[in-house]
């Protein structure tokens, strides 16, 4: 450079802003792209950014000014060429300052110097641009080559998904990619920021993020676990558990794809920015950040939905595990309780069949006492009764469970007296242990059978019941009992045919009497066993009561069970012409053996026997009435018969008694001889279903009837 030219820089120095290269270039810039071409250098401006050509705009003024004071010192006053100057490029500057004067030639000479300075300045600053322009251009092609690279490394991975993957990890996929889509990005610049900051690798980053994801999934699924459960017991279990499953599968999809995207979207926006971070302002971050997810979502998520699904997977499998574990124990503990119930039923089995061989006639089991295991032996101890067993329920299997020392609390026999039964002999006595205890003016004899700790009690034979003794129970066991009785006197009056003359009032004549044979008989009976004291006892009922003489024998206390009022029932005529119009046919052949005061005796037995158990519906009726008075009073009071014989039938008791008295006929009346009788029928001196027949149509409901009788006058 020259010394005019140095000269001119220096005037231009002290009186002006200093000349900037970017404010030369500008200058040129100002116009069309046309006009990009200067002295034949061709400017590659087109590939300067956008950014760069804003400024563009306003350069204008700076180079004017520039122009200003280049041209100060010497034309000032020539305002006129300022005015087509300004504004107008270089070259009309220097073609308008070769048409000057004469006075122009040194002129000519310092502006043709400038000129080429300004050339040289020119040249170098088009070389410095290009190569910061081509270390742009390389940015922009790495950062190509890293989406491509991005890009083909997920079609690999998408390849081999699809060796291995299901319809279940397209789904996720494309769900993933619907959730992509709304990210918004404002948080993405957001997180661009804090990524910056940090310096960790890019790997390390994405495992964090694994890990912050695979907690949060955990989370998720310890809320899912506890809503199953929750929900468990409204719902039907498989279907809530799939529905579970897939919830969760679909949250955790979802959850993950969003996080891999996420991250996915850092590394790449990391990579990108921290290249042109130097350079690039923040619109073109926002531009950048918009790429990559328009990237990511043409090349799908990061990382494969089938991982989180085999986690999933395993998880699920582990709590199922648990799950089975818990049941497998429930099972075991249930299994050990049914081993037990097994042991308890096998000793009742073993108990029943005791009992069967060693208790002689209809008996109950009549208290259960459980016993400690560590009460000495020889103690004695006071048990109390606070349990009766029904006839027809089932023995209970654990009455109590006291130890040793609370056997004053152990039940035991009928209430509500106490006994003293010697402890120590019942426990050295595994096995039966049969004893008789009077009490008062009762006697009853007991069964213990004594297993491990259970003492059962069995009433084998009650002598008498007392007054306040009195149960349903005992008052059964009597019509049981009767049963046989009956049987019994119907065989023996089978023995003869029908034997008319017996029952004809014309066959034979009694001083002083009226009537037939069997009339005879009957009321001779009557009053000889009155006389006896037979017809003291409650449950004996005369068919022939009028004129009955006084009994001879000493009074026995019966208790008094009955209202007074019970001993005006009677209803013996009822029976009596049953038995005869209607039983005695059915089970007597027709015929005549003579044997007529015989046959009359046996008629007496069987009257006898029906009688005392139909009337025995007294003690039944007073009974019931004890049990439940106030039910029983209302219909008393209302003198409703029906609801009377309502409250007091049980039509499973009487088809019991019914088939059982049939099985005693059958038993008690069969024909035996010694002889093979295998092919034989059996044979049978009364027709068991007579018997039945006799129970279910007349026994029965006269008993039932004797009851409402009773119950009738039980206020009275
Ligand atoms: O066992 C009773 O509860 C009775 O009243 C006795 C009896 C019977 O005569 O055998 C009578 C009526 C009942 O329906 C059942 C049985």
């Amino acid at each position: 450079m020259n010394n005019n030219n140095s000269s001119l820089l220096k005037s231009s120095s002290s009186a002006a802003p200093p000349l900037r290269i970017a404010d030369v270039l500008l200058l040129h810039l100002d116009d069309d792209d046309q006009e990009e071409q200067v002295d034949g250098a061709v400017f590659p401006f087109s590939l300067v950014m956008d950014g760069c050509r804003r400024r563009r705009r306003e350069a204008g003024g700076v180079v004017s000014r520039w122009l200003t004071c280049f041209r100060r010192p010497e034309d000032q006053h020539d305002d006129d060429r300022d005015d087509v100057i300004n504004g107008r490029d270089l070259s009309s500057v220097v073609a308008h300052n070769d048409r000057s004067g004469p006075s122009g030639g040194c002129r000519c000479q310092r502006e043709s110097s400038f000129n080429v300075g300004v050339g040289c300045s020119l040249l170098y600053l088009i070389a410095a641009n290009k190569a910061e322009l081509d270390k742009m251009m390389d940015l922009r092609t790495q950062m190509q080559v890293l989406l491509q690279n991005f890009k083909e490394e997920l079609q690999v991975r998408n390849a081999s998904e699809e060796g291995t993957g299901s319809n279940c990890h397209r789904s996720s996929q494309n769900l993933a990619i619907s959730h992509v889509q709304p990210e918004s990005s404002t948080t993405a610049i957001m997180t661009f920021d804090q990524s910056l900051k940090c310096d960790t690798p890019k790997d390390v980053e994405c495992l964090e993020g694994i890990d912050q994801l695979q907690a949060e999934l955990e989370a998720e699924l310890e809320r899912l676990q506890l809503h199953l459960e929750k929900e468990k017991l409204l719902q039907h279990p498989e279907q809530r558990s799939v529905e579970a499953v897939m919830e969760m599968l679909v949250f955790c999809a979802t959850a993950f794809v969003r996080k891999s995207c996420f991250f996915s979207n850092l590394v790449t926006l990391k990579d990108t920015a921290s290249s042109r971070s130097c350079s690039m302002s923040a619109g073109e971050v926002i531009d950048t950040v918009v790429e990559a997810q328009e990237a990511f979502s043409e090349v799908d998520c990061g990382v494969p939905p089938y991982e989180l699904e085999k986690r999933l997977h395993e998880v699920l499998e582990a709590r199922q595990q648990e799950h089975i574990r818990e049941l497998e124990a429930a099972l075991e503990c249930a299994k050990h309780k049914l081993s037990e119930k097994e042991m308890e039923i096998s000793w009742w089995r073993d108990t029943a069949r005791v009992i069967a061989q060693h208790v002689p006639g209809p008996s109950r089991i009549f208290a259960l006492v459980r016993f400690g295991s560590n009460h000495q032996a020889g103690q004695t101890r006071r048990l109390r009764a606070c349990h009766e067993p029904s006839a027809e329920a089932d023995p209970p299997v654990d009455v109590h469970t006291g130890h040793a020392k609370n056997l004053d609390s152990t039940l035991l026999l009928d209430s509500p007296s106490a006994l003293t039964l010697d402890v120590g002999a019942i426990s050295e006595s595994f096995g039966l242990f049969q004893f008789t205890i009077r009490h008062s003016a009762q006697r009853k004899k007991y069964l213990f059978l004594i297993k491990k700790r259970f003492v059962v009690v069995l009433v084998v034979e009650n002598k008498m019941a007392l007054a306040g003794d009195l149960t349903l129970d005992l008052v059964r066991d009597s019509l049981i009992r009767q049963e046989d009785t009956i049987i019994f006197c119907l065989i023996e009056r089978a023995k003869h045919p029908l034997n008319a003359p017996a029952y004809d009032q014309s066959y034979a004549s009694f001083p002083g009497f009226s009537g037939s044979l069997l009339q005879y008989i009957v009321q001779q009976s009557e009053a000889m066993q009155a006389t006896a004291g037979r017809y003291e006892n409650p449950e004996e009922s005369p068919f022939f009561p009028d004129n009955l003489p006084h009994s001879f024998v000493p009074p026995f206390k019966y208790p008094q069970v009955l209202h007074p009022a019970g001993t005006s029932i009677n209803i013996n005529k009822i029976i009596w012409d049953m038995y005869f119009n209607q039983l005695l046919p059915l089970f007597v052949a027709e015929g005549d053996d003579g044997n007529y005061a015989s046959t009359a005796t046996s008629d007496l037995a069987c009257l006898q026997a029906l009688s005392r158990r139909i009337h025995y519906g007294k003690f039944v009726a007073e009974v019931k009435f004890r049990d439940a008075p106030h039910e029983y009073e209302l219909a008393i009071r209302a003198k409703d018969r029906d609801a009377l014989m309502n409250l007091l039938t049980y039509e499973n008791v009487e088809q019991m008694v019914k088939k059982r008295v049939e099985k005693k006929a059958m038993v008690l009346g069969q024909e035996v001889s010694l002889g093979n009788d295998g092919d034989k029928q059996a044979r049978f001196k009364v027709d068991p279903s007579v018997v039945s027949r006799l129970y279910g149509d007349w026994i029965m409901p006269f008993t039932k009837l004797v009851q409402v009788e009773y119950l009738l006058r039980r206020l009275d």
